[in-house]
């Protein structure tokens, strides 16, 4: 793993005074809205100050086209059934039920019931590839079922989603005889992971507090890297400063230098994932910056919306089985929410089995699961090289169960040299995939190999972020340099002298093989 010190030595933040948001130390509760700031810098709704009102573009288009629809959504406590009596708007600032429990996003089901499973099949469909505002986004094509209610003009999107289910043909057959294995390459994507999905959601609807004089100065996340790659990126674009805590010398180099290219104020302090969150946790319950972790359950209404894409790019039909990386859980969930309100909904009839794959180093949830459910114990996560899902207390853990028992669900793990290996062969076939991915194709060879899954079921393994963001890892591997691991898979270059002979030699040795 790359350590990210020696950039952040030479690293100085931007000079953020004075500036009216600029957070005064202390305990005092700020009422300064983003709205109200005198930042110059145009925010992804503005026209640019050139534009004139004839400006043809695709926002003016879907204001001419805007509908009224009668579809809400609300926050209520997670697990609670739909009659609960405690229940919060979207445009309030709440995380946490009032027993301290998780919140969740429920969608008035009477109203989108009115319409049957083909009528949202059919719209779906129809917004697939086209630049409409903002159906052109794979979470807002799915608008009614995700933030129904904000205005358009307040999304802010970098048309996310829609990201390829790619047949793995050969690493399916060649590895595991298997032949419908598919890849759902979710880090092919804006900002190079998952995370785009729901951060489209949770910064359009920050967007659309500052613009209702709200009292958010800011947003802010604790992250292994890519939930703040994606926070810093969407907050740039909406001209809303974003505030990230990464643990110091866990994450990837790939990782750290976005949010310090998107502009956020990035904190890189001496502990771990886990001791972050409970930093930005506190400190956002005295400060008026927005909480960005999954924790927050808007995040989930955008993620959830891959499930949906699945069904959509397979006409339709379920898969037996879809594979997650997991770390804090919040995904895992996401994705059964999106395939049970396909279920109930009407567009499908069932929903796939899921399996949460995590690092052996970092694997509270599969100990509880191997535990029967009984007594969860937060874990001190190792290093692992797949640091995203570096996290041993995962805050999303009832809703993971939650996910798990609803779905007939299984938990896998993978020590480092198994997800290493995986990564590797499925580069072997063509892919370029990151070590979380590696930690779901581990789950699969295991499930697999003993039987679970069966060669003709139809499996689809969820890619979370872009190889690229973890080439050290795979440049470690290849060079074989891993203390303890026999990197069997590892295809380091051949140093060959610059004369035709030595050239030559080495090819035809290398040609005896074909
Ligand atoms: C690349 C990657 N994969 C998987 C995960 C796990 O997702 P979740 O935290 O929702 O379980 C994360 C973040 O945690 C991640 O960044
Ligand atoms: N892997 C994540 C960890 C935080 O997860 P979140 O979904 O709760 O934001 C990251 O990239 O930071």
């Amino acid at each position: 793993m790359a350590s990210a010190s020696s950039m952040l030595i030479s690293y100085t933040p931007p000079s953020r005074s004075p500036n009216p948001r600029h957070f005064p130390v202390g305990r005092r509760r700020l009422a300064v809205s983003c709205a109200s700031t005198s930042d110059p810098a145009p925010t992804n709704h503005s026209p640019p100050a050139t534009a004139t009102a004839t400006i043809h573009n695709i926002r003016d288009e879907a204001r001419r086209h805007r509908q009224a629809h009668a579809f809400s959504a609300k926050y209520v406590p997670f697990g609670c059934d739909f009659t609960a009596s405690e229940s919060y708007s979207l445009d309030e600032i709440v995380y946490r039920s009032r027993s301290g429990g998780l919140l969740d996003v429920q969608h008035d089901m009477d109203a989108l019931k009115k319409f049957d499973g083909a009528y949202w099949k059919n719209l779906f469909d129809s917004r697939v590839g086209k630049t409409t505002w903002p159906y052109g986004s794979g979470v807002w094509s799915k608008k009614e079922w995700v933030l129904p209610e904000i205005d358009s003009d307040h999304i802010v999107s970098a048309f996310e989603g829609n990201s390829n289910l790619f047949w793995a043909e050969r690493f399916g057959k060649h590895f595991l005889g298997m032949d419908d294995l598919w890849v759902k390459h979710c880090g092919i994507s804006h900002t190079g992971s998952f995370k785009d999905l729901g951060m489209t959601v949770l910064v359009s609807q920050v967007n659309r507090l500052c613009k209702m004089d709200r009292p958010v100065v800011g947003v802010g996340c604790a992250s292994t890297g890519d939930t703040s790659a994606a926070l810093s990126a969407y907050c740039a674009a909406a001209g809303i400063p974003s505030i990230v805590f990464l643990p110091a010398d866990k994450i990837s180099m790939a990782q750290l230098v976005q949010p310090i290219a998107n502009g956020a104020f990035v904190l890189s302090i001496d502990t771990d994932f886990d001791g972050c969150m409970k930093l930005i946790r506190e400190v956002t319950a005295e400060l008026p910056i927005y909480l960005a972790n999954s924790l927050n359950s808007l995040r989930l209404e955008g993620q959830k919306t891959a499930a949906i894409e699945i069904l959509q790019q397979f006409d339709w039909e379920v898969p037996d089985w879809v594979i997650v990386p997991g770390g804090n859980l919040g995904n895992i969930y996401a994705f059964y929410k999106g395939f049970k309100m396909c279920h109930e909904l009407g567009l499908v009839d069932r929903i796939p089995r899921l399996v949460c794959a995590q690092a052996a180093n970092a694997n509270p949830l599969y100990l509880y699961y191997k535990a029967g459910w009984k007594d969860f114990k937060a874990v001190k996560a190792n290093n692992t090289f797949a640091s995203a899902i570096q996290i041993g207390d995962p805050v999303s853990i009832d809703r993971a169960v939650y996910a798990l028992q609803k779905s007939d669900g299984i938990v896998e793990e993978a020590t480092e040299e198994e997800l290493m290996d995986a990564m590797a062969q499925a580069d072997s076939t063509g892919m370029f995939i990151c070590p979380h991915t590696g930690v779901a194709l581990t789950a699969l060879i295991k499930l697999r190999n003993s039987g679970v899954i069966a060669p003709t079921d139809r499996t689809v393994v969820v890619s979370t972020a872009h190889g690229l963001k973890f080439t050290q890892s795979k440049i470690e591997y290849h060079s074989k340099a891993i203390p303890d691991m026999a990197c069997q898979y590892a295809n380091p270059p051949m140093q060959v002298k610059a004369d035709f002979g030595s050239v030559m030699d080495v090819l035809q040795d290398y040609l005896k093989k074909y």
